[in-house]
């Protein structure tokens, strides 16, 4: 399946996407977000760029279905926000378009997905906290084909280049399509270069990355499965890397991290797809390996959500991805 177009618009909406959430960020005041039904947070960046990212793949892909994460319900009764919404989408889109065409682009997102047929799942800004607080986020998009993941671009305005030197350069694009490798480049570049996982094999050699949000994943869980996996090794156990959104998977897809563990704290909450769609492709073509924490194959064509899943495992290369199995398997009992 060449997706050379998709690969070209995908990877362009979401620059636009990001620099709109750079801009936000600069300028973004107090009152400029919303808490939802269920309490978290959506600001003008997150409904501004899923307005630009659905405008964009609209044009191009007209028959496309859209799973994105915001509606603009909120924002329709809410005019100030809906006016800065409407500014910040017209200042970096070619044509401009009005306030109901930009509801109405954000409400193309409602699609319920499903295991036949091909469409698009938006995550605008993934790790809102993280966004509302300086730090890491992700634009994350990815192109669904009767269940299958075949494209993912993450847009990650705030990852270092190199982790090391958090204060360096930052701003990373990556991208993979299903067979064809994993690669990245930054905001400011077209150059692609390709990425892979670690290929350590040994756990005491590698880090894990977690979630910051307690209440989102088992920190504790975690420090139990890094403490079976490190029983018999006289390293120090590494430090695991705390981080908002789908970067944690840039992280696992770079070999910055051999580990990212999701282990669910709610047994009600269903994992959606726009929050690992992406991120799932780029780790497999780096080298890696990313099911859920009972081993199963994340399901895409379940519907909006991951309701046939529970949690996420995710490593570099399946040595790793054994053991660090084995040790969830002991761990986590049910
Ligand atoms: N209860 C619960 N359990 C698990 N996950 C939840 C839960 N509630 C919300 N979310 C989703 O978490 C998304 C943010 O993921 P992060 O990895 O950045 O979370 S965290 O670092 O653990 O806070 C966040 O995505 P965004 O809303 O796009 O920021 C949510 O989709
Ligand atoms: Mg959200
Ligand atoms: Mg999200
Ligand atoms: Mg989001």
């Amino acid at each position: 399946m060449s997706l050379v177009v998709e690969m070209r618009v995908a990877v362009e909406a979401v620059l636009v996407a990001s620099r709109l959430c750079q801009s936000v960020f600069k300028t973004l005041v107090l009152g400029e977000s919303l808490a939802k039904d269920d309490k978290s947070p959506v600001t003008v960046a997150d409904f501004g760029a899923q307005a630009v990212v659905n405008a964009l793949l609209l044009k191009h892909f007209p028959d496309d279905p859209i799973v994105g994460e915001e509606d603009s319900k909120d924002l329709k009764s809410n005019t100030a926000l809906s006016g800065r919404v409407l500014g910040l989408v017209n200042g970096v889109m070619e044509s401009k378009m009005t306030t109901e065409q930009m509801f109405n682009n954000i409400d193309r997102g409602n699609y319920v997905g499903g295991r036949t047929g091909r469409f698009w799942t938006l995550d605008p800004i993934d790790g809102t906290k993280g966004f509302l607080r300086g730090d890491q986020y992700a634009v994350c998009l990815a192109l669904i084909v009767d269940g299958t993941v075949e494209l993912g671009v993450l847009g990650c305005p705030n990852l270092p280049h190199d982790l090391s030197k958090p204060d360096g350069e930052c701003g990373s694009i990556l991208v993979a399509t299903r067979g064809d490798g994993a690669f990245q480049r930054s905001l400011t570049s077209d150059i692609m270069t390709r990425i892979s996982t670690t290929r350590v094999e040994n756990p005491a050699e590698t880090r894990l990355c977690e979630g910051i949000e307690p209440l989102h994943s088992s920190h504790a869980t975690n420090g139990q499965i890094m403490a079976h996996l490190l029983q018999n090794s006289n390293n120090h156990s590494p430090t695991n890397i705390r981080m908002d959104s789908q970067c944690k998977y840039a992280l696992v897809a770079r070999g910055d991290a051999g580990i990212y563990l999701r282990v669910p704290v709610s047994s009600t909450y269903q994992e959606k797809i726009w929050d690992h769609a992406a991120g799932k492709l780029i780790v497999e073509e780096a080298g890696g390996r990313v099911t859920d924490i009972l081993g199963r194959e994340l399901d895409f064509g379940s519907g909006r959500t991951l309701k046939e899943n529970e949690g996420i495992l995710a490593t570099g290369g399946t040595v790793l991805y054994d053991k660090v199995y084995a040790a969830v398997k002991s761990v986590v009992k049910s």
